[in-house]
């Protein structure tokens, strides 16, 4: 019997780590934000850890407002990044988040396979349908309503995997004897006719290690998850509980068994944002450092939670019981992991940390957080993952410049010596990386709009 073991991606897109302040931290070149051969040291790290893939976030916009304190924190040109570091590594595969709404799908087709095809099979598609207000007005548009977006995304995969599946699985035999460099009719017209977009066809790129790159969706909300139950092997995930992934996972698994595919089919992983130190103090005081520049922000968002004023004053006291009381209930119509920040204050307040301490323990954090040692870390992945909630972690590295290096070199091996995570890459391509089917052309058990194509249908007829 083989023991499931859990998959691990990174965030690499953004500056120099995930919190606010990695671009100032000690030994970090600020502007290693475009320093190919740092960038390239850090995917190198990831992948001598054995992680599966990395995540590019892309919106593209600049979400940090504050343009004159931060920096940008999405990947410069995510196609260009996966190029780079694809020629770079060997292994390890890459999910580049590209936009639905903003994108001809012939363009993502042919830039898409262009990376899967010169990584050996190791690219991913994120298709994501744009929902942020900062992103349409780049376009020079409103947000478009959820159907438009979202009927358009559909499309528009299904459009992008019919013109991966133009150029024939087999079609390629570039015979110099004979003269004939492909087979007759095997790269073939899509013809494919939408509602919200259109392509004629052929693509001219051959079928990578993997066939065609995989798909990702990474979202919250009904439409998301409905994306992602349909066409994706990988849903990259947000929740503050176990209790919030379960859910999540549960919803796309049903949104995949409603259209028709075995639900075991899409993985879905939450994000993890761990701080690791030789000691929980020194890391606490790591974390502390990069959130600094927030703390005047944070501490009246955390007086407000805890029903008790706090100014910077207040920084390294412990509060008394007697001061912040009972929890009080949550909004109920705020997201899971705004209603999770009451809780986890509460808690951290109630276990007798400083202010300082409960806000580098990531109360104001977007993902679960753990600031500790490498055990820490591991012991809080363990519970998630055999909790039944997830296939496993994207992580947000807090500073990359060390952070990764931590990671792979404390944590991983305690996850490896628990039977946790594999040693060793069971493939090559990112398809066998995840334990994905093999996809070539739409998935016609699910398609909406793609018509079975003359290429496919003509091998399929082939003796
Ligand atoms: C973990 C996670 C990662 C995301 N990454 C991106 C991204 O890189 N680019 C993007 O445009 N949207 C990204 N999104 C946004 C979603 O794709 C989606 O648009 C959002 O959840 C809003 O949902 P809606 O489209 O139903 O309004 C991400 C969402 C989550 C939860």
């Amino acid at each position: 019997m083989t023991v499931k073991q859990m998959i691990l991606g990174m965030e690499l897109g953004n500056l120099s780590g995930t919190q606010p302040d990695s671009w100032r931290a000690p030994g970090v070149d600020p502007v290693e934000y475009l320093d190919y051969d740092t960038r390239i040291r850090y995917a190198q790290a990831a992948e001598r850890g054995k992680l599966q893939f990395l995540f590019f976030p892309n919106g593209p916009y600049h979400e940090v407002k504050d343009f004159e304190h931060y920096g940008p924190d999405m990947t410069p040109d995510v196609m260009i990044h996966m190029a780079i570091l694809a020629r770079a590594t060997d292994r390890i595969g890459f999910v580049a988040s590209a936009s639905t709404t903003y994108n001809h799908p012939y363009s993502l087709a042919q830039q898409l396979k262009t990376v899967d095809y010169i990584s050996h099979g190791r690219a991913a598609w994120n298709a994501v349908a744009s929902g942020y207000p900062d992103v349409a007005a780049n376009y020079g548009s409103e947000v478009l309503s959820g159907e438009d977006r979202y009927g358009r995304a559909r499309e528009s995969i299904e459009l992008v995997q019919s013109l991966w599946a133009s150029w024939g699985r087999e079609a390629w035999v570039h015979d110099q004897e004979t003269g004939e460099y492909t087979r007759p009719g095997e790269v073939a017209p899509v013809s494919f006719e939408g509602k919200y977009v259109n392509s004629r066809g052929p693509l001219y790129i051959p079928p990578s290690e993997q066939g065609q790159p995989v798909i990702v969706q990474s979202g919250l909300g009904d439409n998301s998850f409905a994306l992602a139950g349909r066409y994706a092997d990988l849903a990259v995930g947000l929740a503050s509980s176990i209790e919030e992934a379960g859910a999540c996972r549960e919803t796309i698994r049903r949104y995949a068994a409603e259209a028709g595919r075995d639900p075991d089919e899409v993985k879905y992983v939450a994000g993890f944002s761990p701080t690791i130190g030789p000691t929980k103090r020194e890391a606490l005081d790591r974390r502390a450092s990069l959130v600094a520049s927030r703390l005047p922000q944070w501490l009246p968002q955390l007086g407000e939670l805890l029903g008790v004023p706090l100014s910077m004053a207040d920084l390294d006291r412990v509060l008394q019981p007697s001061e912040f009381g009972a929890l009080r209930a949550p909004n109920p119509d705020a997201p899971g992991w705004i209603q999770a920040r009451s809780i986890r204050a509460h808690a951290l307040a109630s276990e007798g940390w400083s202010v300082r301490d409960i806000l580098a323990q990531g109360v104001f954090a977007e993902h679960p957080t753990k600031v500790g040692t490498a055990t820490e870390a591991a012991d809080h992945m363990q519970e998630w993952f055999e909790s039944g909630a997830i296939d496993g972690f994207w992580l947000c590295i807090d500073v990359y410049r060390d952070g990764i290096d931590a990671f792979v070199d404390q944590v991983i091996p305690i996850l490896q010596d628990r039977g946790l995570f594999h040693r060793d890459y069971e493939g090559t391509t990112l398809r066998e990386h995840l334990g994905a089917r093999d996809q070539y052309g739409p998935d016609y058990r699910v398609a909406q709009t793609a018509k079975p194509q003359p290429v496919l249908t003509h091998l399929a007829g082939r003796p």
